[in-house]
């Protein structure tokens, strides 16, 4: 399979080292020039530019990254793996998205991220949710950059802060970089609106902690993880890159879980 990537950030190396080879790489057009004289990697700045013969390409690189690459992926019947799956909280980027992938004949995976028990919510909404809650903790400088600047002091911060409290819509879209996670769970549980999200800024803790907590027709469950950053990104989990590996082995297996 000839696997192509969006995105050279933390996460993005993170896959491909774990990839036996990447195939070509969408960067920023201003880093087209920048490759290492090691990396042989095709670097284009646009989907355009992709191979033809490209079997699936990967966006780690963010909900602008998607907007603005995946509808041509997926037109061009390329199957797309998305870790930026906040950005579908705009509704017109999803149906765009959606068209882009029927025209195509080609699909838009997205990969677990940050949480875990998507699984558990899904078959639960069979049956019927009730509740869906699911409650973010950083420390704080994985907030840095993000609205929670705007209502704390993230370099002093003594204790747990709450700086967000609504739903998931209204999370993944002010939090680009850091509720992807609130759109997972809304995607596979009861939809944007009616997934109460809260972000926590913690000095006392130093890992990215998700917890989901769901009520329905099934019973209830909770889910809580405490997951490592990655090392050059703060804000963004290890797990995420892990889930995008671990997304694309599913595609190629005979027998998928
Ligand atoms: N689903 C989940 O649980 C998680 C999702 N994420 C998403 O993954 C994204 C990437 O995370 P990291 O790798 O840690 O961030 P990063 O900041 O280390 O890397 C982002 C990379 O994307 C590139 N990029 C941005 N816009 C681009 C564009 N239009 N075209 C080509 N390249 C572009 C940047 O140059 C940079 O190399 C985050 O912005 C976030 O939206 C992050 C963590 C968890
Ligand atoms: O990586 C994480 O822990 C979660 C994250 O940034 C996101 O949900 O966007």
């Amino acid at each position: 399979m000839k696997v192509g990537i969006i995105g050279d950030g933390a996460i993005a190396r993170y896959v491909r080292s774990h990839l036996e080879d990447t195939h070509v790489c969408i960067v920023r057009p201003s880093k087209i020039g920048s490759a290492e004289a090691s990396d042989t990697i095709l670097r284009v700045a646009d989907a355009s530019q992709v191979p033809d013969d490209t079997d699936l390409m990967i966006d780690c690189a963010g909900h602008s990254a998607l907007a603005q690459h995946g509808p041509l992926i997926l037109k061009r019947g390329i199957d797309l793996v998305t870790v930026s799956l906040g950005a579908l909280a705009d509704a017109h980027l999803h149906q765009k998205l959606r068209a882009a992938a029927l025209q195509g004949a080609s699909q838009l995976h997205l990969a677990s991220g940050a949480i875990g028990a998507l699984d558990c919510l899904r078959a639960a909404k069979v049956g019927g949710l009730e509740t869906v809650t699911y409650l973010g903790r950083k420390p704080p400088q994985g907030w840095i950059g993000s609205p929670a600047e705007s209502t704390l002091d993230l370099k002093t911060l003594k204790d747990p802060s709450v700086h967000f409290d609504g739903n998931a819509r209204e999370a993944a879209t002010a939090y680009p970089k850091n509720a992807n996670v609130a759109a997972a769970v809304a995607l596979a549980g009861v939809g944007f609106e009616q997934t109460k999200v809260r972000l926590i800024a913690d000095p006392s803790i130093d890992a990215n902690i998700h917890e989901l907590s769901a009520t329905g027709e099934f019973g209830s469950f909770t889910f809580r993880i405490e997951g490592k950053a990655l090392p050059d990104n703060p804000k963004s989990s290890a797990l995420a890159a892990m889930s995008v590996v671990a997304a694309i082995n599913r595609m190629q297996a005979a027998i998928t879980s």
